[in-house]
Order: C-alpha cells, then sequence, then structure tokens
C-alpha cells in the first residue's frame, strides 16, 4: 500500500493514480486542520476514480453512526480513524457497515512500546490494519504533522501486531526507503512530504517518493527471499 493524503480535486487524485500510488486518502471531520474539500466534492472524485485505486476516509469521527453515514455517503470501503474512538465503538461500526475496511491510527509519542503496544493489542481483533503516526503538541494534531516519530517503536508495533502496519508521519522522498527499511511496514503514507509549498501535490516529489517506497519493498522482499 502506498498512500497519498490530502487529495484536492480530480487532476490531482488522476496525477497521484499515474504515478502509480495505490491509495488516495480524503480527510474530512478534522477538529485540528481545515479541510480542503466538501462531502460532496470529495464524493465527485471518488465515484470518478479507477476501480485500482483505493478511496480512503481519513477522520477523527469517534461514532459508529458517524463514521458509517459518511462512507456510505462518500462511496469508500476503507476508514482511517485517527480519532479516540474505543472498542466498543469499533465494534459498533463492524457490526452496522461490515463491508467496512477498518484501519486504526496509532500515535506514537515517545520511545516507549508500552501504551502504544498495549493499544494494538487491545484493538487487533476488532480491525484490519494500523497505521502508526506522528503527533503535533503545538496544535494537538495526530496526523499531517510533517513530524517524523520514533521508527524503532513503529518497528516492534510491526513484530507485535497480529495485523498488518503501515507507516505514516513526516514521510518523504528523502526518508520512505530508509523507514521501510527500518520499519518493514506494509504500506506506507505520506501527505504533507510531497506536497509544494502551495499545499498542491508536487508531481515530481510524489513520483520519487513512489519510486523509492518501491524500490524498498522490493529490497524487503529480495531479503525474506534469501531467507
Ligand atoms: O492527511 C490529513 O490531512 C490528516 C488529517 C488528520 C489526521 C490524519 C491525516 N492524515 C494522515 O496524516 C499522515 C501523514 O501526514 P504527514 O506526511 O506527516 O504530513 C497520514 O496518516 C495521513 O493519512
Amino acid at each position: 500500500m502506498i498512500q497519498i493524503a490530502g487529495v484536492m480535486d480530480m487532476a490531482e487524485a488522476r496525477l497521484l493514480a499515474a504515478a502509480g500510488v495505490t491509495h488516495l486518502g480524503f480527510p474530512l471531520r478534522l477538529p485540528v486542520h481545515r479541510e480542503d474539500l466538501s462531502d460532496a466534492e470529495a464524493a465527485a472524485i471518488i465515484a470518478r476514480l479507477s476501480p485500482s485505486v483505493g478511496a480512503v476516509l481519513i477522520t477523527y469521527l469517534d461514532e459508529a453512526r458517524d463514521v458509517a453515514g459518511l462512507c456510505r455517503r462518500l462511496g469508500v470501503r476503507i476508514v482511517q480513524l485517527h480519532g479516540e474512538i474505543s472498542p466498543a465503538e469499533v465494534l459498533r461500526l463492524r457490526r452496522i457497515a461490515p463491508e467496512l475496511a477498518v484501519i486504526k491510527s496509532v500515535i506514537v509519542k515517545d520511545s516507549h512500546l508500552g501504551k502504544v503496544g498495549a493499544e494494538v493489542l487491545n484493538y487487533a481483533p476488532l480491525v484490519d490494519a494500523f497505521i502508526t503516526d506522528s503527533w503535533d503538541p503545538a496544535t494537538g494534531a495526530c496526523g499531517a504533522t510533517g513530524r517524523v516519530h520514533d521508527w524503532d517503536v513503529s518497528r516492534q508495533l510491526a513484530e507485535l501486531s497480529p495485523k498488518p502496519l503501515i507507516l505514516a508521519g513526516g514521510l518523504g522522498p528523502e526518508n520512505v526507503r530508509q523507514a521501510i527499511i527500518q520499519v518493514r511496514p506494509a504500506g506506507v503514507d505520506a501527505h504533507t512530504g510531497v506536497e509544494r509549498p502551495d499545499g498542491r501535490k508536487d508531481e515530481k516529489r510524489v513520483r520519487s517518493f513512489v519510486e523509492e517506497a518501491r524500490a524498498a519493498f522490493r529490497e524487503l522482499d529480495a531479503a525474506r527471499d534469501r531467507g
């Protein structure tokens, strides 16, 4: 999985798909960040995506009914939960929207596995995958921070988790290869690291990000084949 979040319009969605991005993230219902798109604009883009590209709702919503309703209106089948959603509410979401794939964010704030390790074990039976991401103490944001966290913790979580782990937080073309080799995630996700100063996606940086990520995943595959 190579995901890029923060799609602004159809032209950008096409640019990302043509560069080899496998999943596009649509952040909506964000208390901390300004939303780039309305629900209707996002739904119109998602309806026109090639079936080979996955659309992912990224949200801080933490009530099952709200999450399921928004996914239905947008036409997405994958949701990335960045809010403080309880295990009971995730279970409710699975019951009312069994068609949804659920990715739960795990925010790595320090260099200790303890709390986040327990979180992964607690939510693992309820979700399809985890995404480790960073925290910005200045804004309270738990995503789109442009900050890297301690990759050793993500590596330990990837080993501990019975579900695939996606790595995010401060990734860009310059560091994604090293990040993948170090953490061995199932996928990577970036937002601000592939943008121009005006907030639009930078085609060169996106292409370079995808090439570097693919090269790293190939290296991991080759190392695995060698035993
Ligand atoms: O992408 C967003 O706007 C967003 C907003 C709120 C929560 C999560 C969000 N997206 C996730 O942010 C990270 C990567 O951001 P960056 O590369 O550090 O800028 C990734 O998980 C996105 O899916």
